[in-house]
């Protein structure tokens, strides 16, 4: 063989070896866990920092690695097709791409790739800087690619930007919790916990607040006897105080405080000023995620809040239980009334009250009624025919049949939820 022949057998190793390289780090990155970078990171691994960087930007990186990998493998056949043409003759296009194809398959595409995913986290440590020098020099091609096939498929009316958008973290945790439930290593208990938590940042306090129209609370104005009986005839231990009007909130009354203001009286209640013994009311906007409020439930060590809208009018309250149950499902405790309202019946149908919240319902049974349109199943059934149905009357959707059993005036108070054969399996969250 002359020097020339072990020259070109040389580079087109080199080439082999580099087209390995992009292969393997096409495999490493994108099958690496993002949160274990993120941690990594965190703690101050440079390297993995960059590998989060180089995720973020996934069609890019993808982009590149085809392109280097493809490149690589183009110039590595072209070169072996010239040698071989000259030592062969014609016949050397045959012999080029035999051996160039059994190459390339097994060095530069199965070994590197079964190498990569063996443990993408280390390897993608070990490659990152590669990665970072191709995306550095192939990045702005990978980007025109990208606009090109984007703007053909869109003269086909194919729209990428929809489809494609990548999963968010949050989704993929969700994901996961889901797939791990069907395998059988999370049971549901567990899988509504985590559903619920990831559930804190996309629910608003609006979502599952007390309306003002179920809010137990007392008129600064009225004789203190009555307060008193009013306070202990409700179930709650803080009562919100309005004067004036009933959505002029003055001051929050907690049970305690008040037994305390009646032993200090002395029998004489009169001496009792409501408005001493109430804190001042905390005002809370009805947009606010429920993890920012847990958060400045925990900060201010308050139990409850009062919700008001963008105009300030009041839409009603929320207490810190209400926020932990989307967590933990429902908490009773000894003055909680049983507000159950879903009573499964021996023939496999469910009464339901119409002001049952769909989430409530879809957690208790497991189902997968929209919840976006109505807040509760009253409000669901009359979103989805658009009309207020008279009893008696009958509908189908989402895999179940709703029969009207009650109405009274314009409210449907209770119906008949029956899952329909073969469609009522329960169904990830
Ligand atoms: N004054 C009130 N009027 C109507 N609903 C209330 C009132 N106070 C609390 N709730 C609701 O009662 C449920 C239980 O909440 P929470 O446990 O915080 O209140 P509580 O049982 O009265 O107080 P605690 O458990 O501290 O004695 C929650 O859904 C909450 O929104
Ligand atoms: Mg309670």
């Amino acid at each position: 063989m002359t020097l020339e022949l072990w020259i070109f057998c040389g580079v087109i190793l080199g080439l082999i070896l580099m087209s390995a390289l992009f292969s393997g780090s096409e495999t490493a990155l994108t099958a690496v866990s993002r949160a274990r970078m993120h941690r990594l990171a965190n703690r101050g691994d440079g390297r993995a920092s960059i590998v989060e960087n180089l995720i973020e930007k996934r069609d890019r990186l993808i982009g590149v690695m085809l392109i280097g990998n493809n490149l690589i493998n183009i110039l590595a056949s072209s070169l072996m097709t010239s040698m071989l043409l000259d030592i062969f003759g014609q016949a050397g296009v045959a012999y080029a791409t035999a051996i160039m194809t059994v190459l390339l398959v097994i060095f530069a595409e199965v070994l590197p790739k079964s190498w990569a995913i063996s443990s993408p986290e280390r390897n993608s440590l070990s490659l990152v800087r590669f990665a970072q020098l191709a995306v550095w020099i192939f990045g702005p091609l990978s980007d025109l690619v990208n606009w090109i096939v984007r703007n053909i498929l869109a003269i086909f009316g194919i729209n990428l930007a929809a489809g494609i958008s990548m999963f968010s973290a949050q989704e993929e945790l969700r994901g996961a919790v889901d797939l791990l439930h069907k395998e059988g290593s999370v049971v549901k208990g567990d899988r509504d916990q985590i559903g619920g938590l990831l559930d804190l940042r996309e629910l608003e306090v609006y979502d599952v607040m007390i309306h003002r129209t179920d809010m137990d609370s007392v008129n600064a104005d009225d004789p203190i006897e009555t307060i008193i009986t009013e306070i202990l005839a409700s179930h709650h231990t803080r009562i919100p105080v309005w004067r004036g009007t009933n959505d002029n909130f003055v001051g929050v009354v907690h049970a305690k405080d008040l037994v305390r203001a009646i032993r200090d009286a002395n029998r004489d209640f009169s001496k009792i000023n409501i408005m001493k013994v109430a804190t001042k009311p905390w005002f809370v906007p009805d947009t606010t995620t429920l993890q920012d409020q847990l958060n400045a439930f925990l900060r201010r060590k308050a139990h409850i809040a009062i919700v008001v809208d963008e105009y300030g009018d009041v839409q009603g309250l929320i207490t810190l239980e209400d926020i932990l149950e989307e967590i933990v499902g429902d908490i009773a405790d000894e003055h909680d009334i049983d507000v159950q309202g879903v009573r499964p019946q021996p023939d496999g149908s469910i009464l339901v009250d119409g002001s049952v919240p769909i989430r409530d319902l879809n957690r208790a049974l497991d189902w997968n009624l929209p919840d976006t349109e109505a807040t509760t199943i009253a409000g669901f059934v009359i979103h989805q025919t658009q009309s207020i149905p008279k009893e008696k009357q009958a509908y189908t959707f989402h895999g179940k049949r709703f029969t009207i059993i009650k109405r009274e005036k314009n409210r449907i108070t209770r119906l008949r939820i029956r899952p329909i054969e073969g469609e009522d399996k329960p169904k990830a969250r």
